[in-house]
């Protein structure tokens, strides 16, 4: 299979939950900048990458973070994309933005190339125009903040409205790292998703719980639906991070 190589994110965010790296409303077009390349499965160059630091890959996704303002989206995508987290005020995105990383998925690399959102009422109909090219989606709300859980349902009836049909779906509770304020319970967040049939999993981007897995499951399942042979079964990813999870847990104890 020939591979292809990964033009970095345009993005150089000095604070990871700061600045807008690139506003909305600048050209589009599939792939986002313009020097991005197609995105969804095997990778079949138009043009060369721009950068010339970029890694290989094999397969390319884009996967959108979405939530309320303030749930921790732009921290969640920092975390996982340098493993940072830097305390601070707290700036919100403007428009969206978009950062590059390549998994290693057994003896495949796999790129996705995340947006993020901005959760902002006034960017909506930006955030709606992305929507159709995404492959996945992480669905965020912050497990100290109710309106925020209770918005989900908003958020799942603009994402039937505005995204494929058979988008990867995945709702997250961030800010698990928080004891005290937290208003929603586990429980509640495993409830809801169950109800809408949607994997689950409670993240922190300030501790990084279970950020690289959110991430590496959403990349499993698309990677096996791009190479999935007609008799093999189907990757069952609320059965992946459970495992991820148990596996996590007893090399803990
Ligand atoms: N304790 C804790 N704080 C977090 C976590 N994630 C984000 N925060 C804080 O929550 C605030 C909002 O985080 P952002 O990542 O900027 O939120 P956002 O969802 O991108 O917000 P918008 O860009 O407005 O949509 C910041 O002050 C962060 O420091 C987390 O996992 N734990
Ligand atoms: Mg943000």
């Amino acid at each position: 299979m020939s591979r292809k190589k990964a033009a970095k994110g345009k993005s150089s965010a000095s604070s990871p939950c700061a600045s807008p790296r690139r506003k909305a409303g600048g050209k589009r077009g599939k792939g986002g900048s313009g020097s991005e390349p197609q995105a969804g499965g095997l990778a079949h160059p138009r043009r060369p990458p721009l950068s010339s630091s970029g890694e290989f890959y094999d397969l390319a996704f884009k996967v959108m973070l979405v939530g309320d303002s303030g749930v921790g989206k732009t921290c969640l995508l920092v975390r996982f994309k340098d493993g940072a987290f830097l305390a601070g005020s707290f700036i919100s995105t403007v428009g969206i933005d978009f950062r590059n990383k390549v998994l290693n998925l057994d003896a495949m690399k796999v790129k996705l190339q995340i947006w993020d959102t901005a959760g902002q009422e006034r960017f909506r109909s930006i955030t709606h125009a992305y929507y159709r090219d995404a492959h996945a989606l992480l669905l965020l709300y912050d497990v100290t903040n109710k309106k925020s859980f209770d918005n989900i349902q908003v958020w799942l009836t603009e994402i039937h409205e505005f995204a494929q049909q058979d988008v990867v779906l995945m709702l997250l509770g961030n800010k698990a790292d928080v004891t005290h304020e937290r208003v929603v319970k586990r429980e509640e967040g495993e409830k809801l998703a169950k109800e809408f049939g949607v994997p689950f999993m409670e993240t922190s981007a300030k501790s990084g719980l279970n950020v690289e897995l959110a991430f590496t499951a959403i990349a499993k399942e698309l990677r096996h639906r791009a190479m999935k042979e007609a008799d093999e079964p189907k990757f069952q990813l609320q059965e992946y991070v459970d495992r991820e999870m148990r596996g996590m847990a007893c090399c803990k104890s």
